[in-house]
């Protein structure tokens, strides 16, 4: 029996369990890419993971394998120790691109997911503004995506995000689009969402929990802390979010190469962490792992592309 055949460990939210996924090869149809191979993943309830990797390794392919958007050749997907079968509806998505819809205002597309679970009208509408209010969108509910700036765009996608309340969220190079200002505020706007009410940089009130979503309180009324998923191709960036960071070997059959445990004290400032010396030490230790990674899926893109 295969060792994932148990039940999950106790608190894991997510696992991604000996997964193998191929494609059919886009040079030759006839052939086989191995994408991703044997990679076992695990994220625990309220922990936030980062998987950095090179160009094109297969990092997105273990999201939507996680996101059950795409099903994987062989291994298994457990969320909260169930098998996955399908979306996973336990998670939320932010992609590299928003999807916000044009043709909805920013007020308009946060309700939209509320809507879709049912949520009446006027309930979605307030706790979609409760969302907007709290990442700064408070006034610009009525503006379409085209009037909002990429940061307000991916404010707006955040909000969608959150007032679904998942207990995962999988986060695919969310603000690679971003000038790097903009970018250290979404971060740091992210963990002070994630590490709840007077958690965060700064203490800020949430929107007060409700059945259908807008801040759902753990067992005993506390704050559940989200598992996050986070894809980035930027160390410095997953090294100042996460509890943890996986590195991801270059492609072909990519898989883990590393793991390192990020023990810089909470909360954090994503431009300020940076100046730790212990950040420093771990941006030395895993750049030496991905550095080779780096290298080699570099050298295969140059021959792909020739
Ligand atoms: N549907 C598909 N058909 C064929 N090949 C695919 C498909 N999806 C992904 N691939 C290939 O699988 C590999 C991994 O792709 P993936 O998008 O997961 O990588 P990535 O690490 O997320 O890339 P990037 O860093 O550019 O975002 C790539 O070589 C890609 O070309």
């Amino acid at each position: 029996m295969p060792p994932f055949a148990t039940p999950a460990p106790n608190g894991c939210a997510l696992e991604l369990l000996d997964i193998c996924c191929t494609f059919r090869s886009r040079e030759d149809a006839g052939q086989r890419y191995a994408a991703v191979s044997n990679t076992t993943l695990r994220i625990n309830a309220g922990e936030f993971v980062s998987v950095v990797g090179p160009t094109g390794c297969g990092k997105s392919t273990l999201l939507n394998i996680g996101a059950g958007l795409l099903a994987p050749s062989s291994g298994a997907v457990r969320v909260f120790g169930q098998a996955l079968h399908g979306i996973n509806a336990r998670a939320g998505y932010m992609f590299q691109s928003d999807a916000l819809m044009p043709w909805r205002s920013a007020l308009e597309n946060v309700m939209l997911g509320l809507q879709y679970r049912g949520v009446p009208d006027g309930e979605a509408r307030s706790q979609a503004q409760a969302w907007l209010a709290r990442v700064g969108l408070g006034d610009f509910g009525d503006r379409y995506p085209h009037q909002l700036s990429g940061g307000m765009r991916k404010r707006a996608a955040l909000a969608q995000v959150l007032a679904l309340d998942p207990d995962i969220i999988l986060m695919d190079e969310p603000f690679s689009a971003l000038d790097i200002q903009t970018r250290q505020l979404m971060e740091n706007e992210v963990l002070d969402l994630w590490a709840g009410p007077g958690e965060g940089r700064r203490a800020a009130p949430r929107p007060e929990p409700t059945p259908s979503g807008g801040g759902r309180a753990a067992a005993g009324g506390s704050y559940a802390r989200k598992a996050v998923l986070f894809i980035t191709h930027d160390l410095d960036e997953a090294i100042a979010m996460s509890d943890r960071v996986v590195v991801l070997s270059a492609g072909p059959g990519t898989h883990p190469m590393g793991e390192f445990i990020i023990d810089l004290p909470r909360p954090r400032d994503v431009a300020e962490v940076r100046h730790q010396p212990r950040f420093v030490e771990l941006h030395t230790q895993i750049w030496s792992v991905l550095r080779d990674e780096v290298l080699k899926g570099y050298a295969q893109q140059l021959k792909t592309a020739a």
